[in-house]
């Protein structure tokens, strides 16, 4: 992250807004620690009006004052109120006993990105502040006025802004612009089709075909016939003359998927077809030219297949002139509620009307997760959650991730805060090298405050 970058998150002479909903008096003893802190607030006059006041004031963060005679009871309200202003992170104050209902523990547990107990302690709520806001800031590039930008590149319908992802947009422009194969490797749905796709589309071959032969999923004793076509009468069966999916791709591009499944006499066939440019139809007696970029993809270890004399290891030289290789999902940092939004209003149409946006619980479950299927599973998750959930939000358990995560979530709720801090204060120390003072200025939180957070810690200057 760019030095100046970290400055302007915890820089306090910068006012970061926050948005209050609940009784005034439940914060107005901190009001002036707050501000002091750099918070600027902006009260909004009730629940409803809240998603309103969110969208103007431009406030990142947010805060629930619940009292115990109102809110308690109107968690409902509440769950909407959130639903309806997803791009805000929402801190609670809670009463001290408030925790103790099911429903409310639900609902701050999933819905919220952090609570704090009452009484208030100013300065640890302006440090949470300050985390939520820079969690907030690092997403807020993808809304525009409230709406996802959802990244669409001109390669095609490709959705991510990850490092890994900008590198793999990066390489699909350089090997657009030349006519050598492309191998793309990557494990099974991160999107190996689509980056195929997306180079056609960029290429000077855009006007004509682009033709994707599943390797695996044809039948043995058709595949000759698909791939290279077949004249009449060439044998039982063949009524009229086929053109072959090779030659159908002319002037366009063959994405050959799951090439490791070619059996090996069409492997020979394919390298012939590489090294010449020419096809030979089934039964027929010329060869046709024909002008073909191939792009090919595997989820297997090609080399491996090499090695078990499964694959010609001519053919890969042939095929892997250019690689690409595709990261897993887990791997792409941030992307996964880029995803999950994109994915969520592509589908809004099998939808239930309440259903707004994804939970706190459910976009940090969908980010600790493994993904095995990549973006594929993430798409089929994500749709059934849609149909499934009867809230407003959609939760864990509507993303069928509950078993996964649902211990973890629980230690989570309750130490990250403490951990968070501490990492962050041993972070800024560190960077400042023991200056108190400097590491208090990129906290964005007084001296004194350090101070007591590093004793309540047991952090030492150095
Ligand atoms: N970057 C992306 N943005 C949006 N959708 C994506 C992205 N990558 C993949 N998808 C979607 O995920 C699904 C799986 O992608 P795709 O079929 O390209 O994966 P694959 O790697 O070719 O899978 P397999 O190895 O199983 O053939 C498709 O519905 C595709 O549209």
């Amino acid at each position: 992250m760019p030095k100046n970058a970290k400055l302007k998150l915890s820089d306090p002479s910068i006012e970061r807004s926050v948005l209050y909903v609940g009784e005034k008096e439940i914060i107005a003893a901190s009001t002036g620690i707050l501000k002091e802190e750099g918070w600027s607030i902006i009260y909004a006059p009730s629940l409803a009006e809240a998603p309103q006041y969110a969208s103007k004031s431009g406030a990142l963060v947010g805060v629930v004052g619940f009292s115990q005679k109102e809110f308690v009871d109107h968690a409902h309200r509440v769950e909407l109120m959130l639903a309806q202003s997803t791009m805000l992170k929402w801190i609670a104050l809670i009463p001290p006993n408030a925790a103790e209902q099911p429903a409310f523990r639900q609902l701050i547990g999933s819905a919220f990105y952090d609570y704090h107990t009452l009484p208030l302690d100013a300065l640890r709520l302006s440090i949470t502040l300050g985390h939520a806001f820079g969690m907030a800031e690092m997403t807020a590039d993808t809304f525009q006025g409230g709406q996802w930008d959802l990244h669409h590149h001109p390669e095609s319908q490709m959705v991510g802004a990850s490092d890994q992802m900008q590198k793999i947009y990066q390489e699909i422009r350089k090997v657009a612009g030349v006519e050598a194969p492309v191998l793309i490797t990557g494990e099974s749905g991160t999107g190996k089709e689509l980056t195929a796709q997306a180079i056609h589309e960029r290429s000077t071959r855009k006007e004509g075909p682009f033709i994707a032969v599943n390797c695996g999923a044809l039948p043995a004793n058709l595949i000759q016939s698909e791939l290279f076509g077949h004249e009449k009468g060439s044998f039982t069966g063949a009524h009229e003359r086929k053109i072959g999916r090779i030659e159908s791709a002319t002037d366009g591009t063959l994405f050959l998927d799951e090439i490791g499944d070619l059996p090996m006499d069409l492997q020979t066939n394919l390298l012939r077809f590489l090294q010449e440019k020419t096809i030979h139809r089934v039964g027929g007696r010329q060869d046709i030219e024909v002008n073909v970029r191939v792009l090919a993809a595997t989820h297997i270890n090609l080399e491996a297949a090499i090695k078990d004399g499964r694959f010609r290891q001519d053919l890969y030289y042939r095929l892997n002139v250019l690689q690409i290789k595709m990261p897993p999902l887990r791997d792409r940092v941030g992307d996964i509620p880029l995803l999950a939004q994109y994915i969520f209003t592509r589908f809004s149409d099998e939808k239930a009307h309440r259903v707004k946006g994804f939970s706190e619980e459910a976009l940090h479950a969908m980010n600790h997760y493994d993904w095995p299927g990549n973006i594929r599973e993430l798409i089929n998750r994500v749709r059934r959650a849609m149909v499934m959930c009867e809230k407003f939000l959609i939760s864990l358990v509507d993303l069928g991730l509950e078993r996964r995560t649902n211990s973890r979530m629980q230690v989570t709720l309750n130490e990250a805060r403490d951990s968070a801090e501490a990492s962050s204060i041993r972070g800024a120390l560190a960077q400042s090298r023991g200056s108190v003072s400097m590491a208090a200025r990129q906290l964005g939180i007084s001296r004194v405050s350090l101070y007591r957070l590093m004793e309540k810690h047991g952090i030492s200057k150095s």
